[in-house]
């Protein structure tokens, strides 16, 4: 590098600013209500998120599957009064078909295992990370979508399955540095409230509505939930019948208020020696309390939550044994678990755990002189093609500001090509965080060998 060629890049100063135009009204700039850009600071974090992901299910076997985010309206049509349902994302598209942006992911993935009926080889383990929409009135301010990660195993009928889900939970709070401190995982099923409406006579096919009703325990003042359950014919004493049994304790007391006929204590029992063969018995507890709010579980329900109380559910899950059925499908055992975008992130947020996710690049490549961008484009490409990551200067810039870009980058080393380097067929390397500098040929740049740059 001479002093003359630096001179003639001082001089080359700034790019050309265009004159500005005649401004014309600016496009609203924002997404659209509810919904949110990735720029990429927000991009690394989400990408960091579903990584860890996708790492537990492959760490689980699991095969990934994916289907549009727009459905047949059908398939999300519930009369069980579900938030999920009557904030359908719905319309009708110009060939007069009733779609939805899909609400949650379960409804798809038993679509498709219908679909694939008798080609698939069951049990099945299949995970998916997908965008799903709801259509509320802003007034309350929350978002329209969010992403969802689910694990769903199709296919076994035994607590085996459960107790598998709930260890790939775990195994992904352990792998975010969440702790059982932090986040426990409350497990019920739904037979217990099944079993009490059926004392109080209250017909099956409210159960599902009930459910829903009764998932909203905590969110509403009990006379409102009182109210709405009495609508749906449900006595005042079954509703004390319903509020008892959610406040039950332990397995014991469960097995006297139910009995063993339905096998939910069997299995409850079954699920967390499992728990403990697994080895995370401290993240699991029974709580007779939760429900779930989707209508189609009909077993077990579980549920992750914050330790300290603040947040929202983290996940959820359940088995659906009937949800294929339903669809016309055969009787086909099922569960799976959802996990959203959101709350996770504030939970690592409070704990101050998300990680500093850096752009990182090995070298930035500049031309010092207009007749040197192709040989420039040569190093670039041959660094690229040994994996290097390699961010190519493309315009005329000064100095300064590569090294700025540099930092930026987080960049290890820039390749300065200068003309009386070149002339020699090296090219300058320099070391950013020694600052070190020394002429390499294209060839030891690339096979790294027969030079050291700190
Ligand atoms: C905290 C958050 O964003 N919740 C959220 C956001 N969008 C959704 C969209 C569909 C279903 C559930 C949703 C839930």
């Amino acid at each position: 590098i001479t002093r003359a060629s630096l001179a003639r890049e001082n001089a080359r100063g700034h790019t050309p600013i265009s004159t500005p135009t005649k401004q014309e009204d600016v496009i609203d700039v924002n997404p659209p209500r509810g919904t949110r850009d990735f720029p990429p600071d927000e991009m690394r974090l989400r990408n960091w998120l579903f990584h860890n992901f996708r790492e537990v299910s492959r760490l689980f076997a699991f095969e990934e599957i994916d289907f549009p985010v727009l459905e047949s309206e059908a398939l999300f049509v519930r009369k069980a009064g579900e938030e999920i349902t009557q904030q359908l994302y719905n319309f009708e598209d110009k060939g007069g078909r009733r779609v939805a942006l899909r609400p949650e992911l379960t409804p798809s993935l038993a679509r498709l295992v219908l679909q694939k009926g008798k080609a698939l080889s069951f049990p099945l383990k299949w995970f998916t990370i997908g965008q799903c929409w709801r259509y509320e009135r802003m007034t309350r301010g929350r978002r329209r979508e969010h992403y969802q990660w689910n694990m769903d195993i199709i296919g076994v009928p035994g607590i085996e399955a459960e107790a598998e889900l709930l260890s790939a939970l775990v195994t992904f709070f352990k792998n975010m540095g969440i702790t059982s401190n932090d986040v426990g995982i409350k497990i019920s099923n739904r037979k217990v409230l099944q079993a009490v409406l059926s004392r109080h006579n209250v017909p099956d096919d409210s159960f599902a509505a009930v459910c829903v009703i009764v998932d909203k325990i905590e969110k509403l003042p009990q006379d409102e939930i009182k109210k709405e359950l009495s609508m749906l014919g449900v006595t005042i004493e079954a509703v004390n019948g319903i509020l008892d049994a959610l406040s039950i304790r332990s397995l014991d007391e469960l097995e006297d208020l139910i009995g063993p006929e339905s096998g939910a204590v069997a299995d409850l029992k079954q699920l967390l020696n499992l728990a403990n063969a697994y080895g995370y018995d401290d993240w699991v507890h029974f709580d007779a309390s939760i429900v779930r709010g989707l209508a189609y579980y009909t077993g077990t329900v579980f549920e992750g939550f914050d330790k300290e109380g603040r947040l929202r559910a983290i996940c959820g899950g359940g088995r659906y044994d009937r949800l294929l059925a339903t669809f016309g499908g055969p009787e086909t055992p099922a569960c799976g678990f959802g996990f959203g975008d959101a709350v996770i992130l504030e939970l690592l947020k409070e704990k101050g755990i998300i990680p500093s996710l850096r752009l990182e690049a090995d070298y930035i490549v500049i031309a010092l002189e207009d007749h040197l961008r192709q040989p420039a484009s040569t190093i670039a490409a041959r660094l690229r093609s040994t994996g290097h990551v390699v961010d190519l200067v493309l315009e005329n810039k000064r100095l300064k500001w590569a090294f700025r870009q540099a930092e930026r980058l987080n960049a290890k080393r820039m390749i300065l090509v200068g003309s009386s380097e070149w002339e020699k067929g090296t090219v300058r390397v320099k070391d950013l965080s020694s600052g070190d500098e020394c002429d390499v040929t294209l060839d030891d740049l690339v096979t790294q060998q027969n030079y050291k740059v700190s």
